[in-house]
């Protein structure tokens, strides 16, 4: 089944797209401004019936972003003004990033060069004011589980440990909300690992933290080897700056998964992620805007960039000669709203920081408009789901009464 992409369709191996960092500013290039006006409005949608406009961030976030080479972002989602209610607008940033040194490096040195590497884009994203920060799934590490080799479980940390710890100052320092998804170690559970985000309020206390519900079995994906299925179910955490949930990577493909999140009453979902453009690209963009149509929420999504290469060739049962990488992490993070509309995503070859300012109100005035919560039907399905998961289960098929009798 693996299909054959043909060399020409191929991004380019330095990550770009023909020599573009992102499909928009390919498009940009290559359109007349009112072709890609019109395209825009499509591939991206209107926000209260406008294009989504750029936000200017303070010059240090600038000096920032020039000064360690990554891409700086911002746009501005409205909401329509209400009459008893004020504005509710958040900023939210999203980092995206390669790892530092290459996989070989000793353990240690490849954790702190991250760290390191992560400082100036979180500060830009402090400079700009950011409200709440998501950081891409397992950022402290590489994203090693393609190998199945254990010694990359030696990366595991603690609920509380170096990273949460480094990440705590700068909650404290900008008074900033910060999602951090990590290798989590559980000592007090037999030391078992888990794909877990940890959520840190801006006071720089730990609020929770949520585990990766849905475990890939796809590709090189070999991510099973190293973790199980979360046990911490659909939690929304209510913070300083709004309701937000983490659906963790392959989750996104799962819309009962988004579901359970907006039931809960998410108003962010954050999706960190790390995904190859082989396997997943076209699926990227639509399955998040899909997700925030579909639950009347903001979603916000975050994909590692650049090509991690491994010590030692694997393979994965899938035919492939062996190879020593996951292919291309594709970046192109980006913001969805529940109006349809998003954002440009980010650079698909560079780090980078995207910030959007949101106005939560338009999470209930969607709700508002399409009702889908309450055209839902909610007891057709659960009824559904609560027979399909019992063994006798028998699917409701009528079937013509013609289609076995012998022709005459
Ligand atoms: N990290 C992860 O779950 N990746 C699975 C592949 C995908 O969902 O695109």
């Amino acid at each position: 089944m693996e299909n054959e992409v043909k060399d020409e369709f191929k991004a380019s191996s330095d990550g770009s797209i023909c020599g573009f960092d992102s499909l928009y500013r390919l498009l940009k290039e290559n359109l007349k401004p009112q072709h890609l006006e019109e395209v825009s409005r499509l591939l991206h949608g209107l926000n209260c019936g406008k294009a989504l406009n750029t936000v200017t961030l303070p010059e240090s976030a600038a000096a920032l972003s020039l000064e360690h080479g990554f891409d700086l972002q911002a746009f501005s989602f409205h909401a329509d003004k209400e009459q008893l209610r004020e504005p509710r607008i958040v900023r939210v940033g999203l980092i995206q990033n390669s790892i530092a040194l290459p996989t070989n490096a000793p353990f240690l040195d490849q954790k702190r060069a991250i760290l390191e590497k992560l400082r100036p884009i979180i500060d830009a994203a402090g400079a700009s004011g950011v409200n709440i920060l998501c950081l891409q799934e397992t950022w402290m590490m590489p994203f090693a589980f393609c190998t199945r080799e254990k010694t990359w479980c030696e990366f595991a940390e603690l609920v509380d440990g170096e990273s949460t710890k480094f990440l705590k100052s700068f909650a404290v320092k900008y008074n900033m909300v910060i999602i951090s998804p990590i290798l989590e170690r559980d000592i007090n559970h037999g030391e078992v690992m888990w794909n877990t985000a940890v959520v840190i309020g801006n006071h720089g206390n730990i609020i929770g933290k949520h585990r990766k519900n849905h475990i890939p079995r796809v590709g090189d994906f070999n991510e099973s080897t190293y973790y199980m299925e979360g046990n911490t179910g659909h939690p929304v955490f209510e913070t300083a700056y709004g309701k937000i949930a983490i659906n963790i990577c392959y989750g996104r493909h799962h819309p009962l998964n988004w579901l359970a999140f907006g039931l809960n009453g998410a108003e962010i979902v954050f999706n960190p992620s790390a995904t190859v453009g082989e396997l997943s690209e076209p699926m990227w963009p639509i399955e998040a805007r899909n997700a925030a149509i579909a639950n009347s929420y903001f979603v916000a999504s975050i994909n590692r960039v650049g090509t991690e290469i491994f010590p030692n060739p694997f393979t994965s049962g899938n035919g492939k000669p062996a190879h020593a990488d996951f292919g291309h992490f594709y970046g192109s993070s980006h913001f969805s709203a529940p109006d349809a509309s998003c954002t440009p995503s980010l650079s698909r070859n560079q780090d980078g920081l995207i910030i959007a300012d949101m106005d939560l109100n338009l999470c209930r005035q969607y709700k508002d408009k399409w009702v889908f919560q309450m055209t839902a039907r909610y007891d057709l399905y659960a009824d559904l789901l609560a027979r399909y998961v019992k063994p006798d289960f028998e699917p409701q098929v009528i079937s013509d009464p013609l289609l076995h009798k012998k022709s005459l």
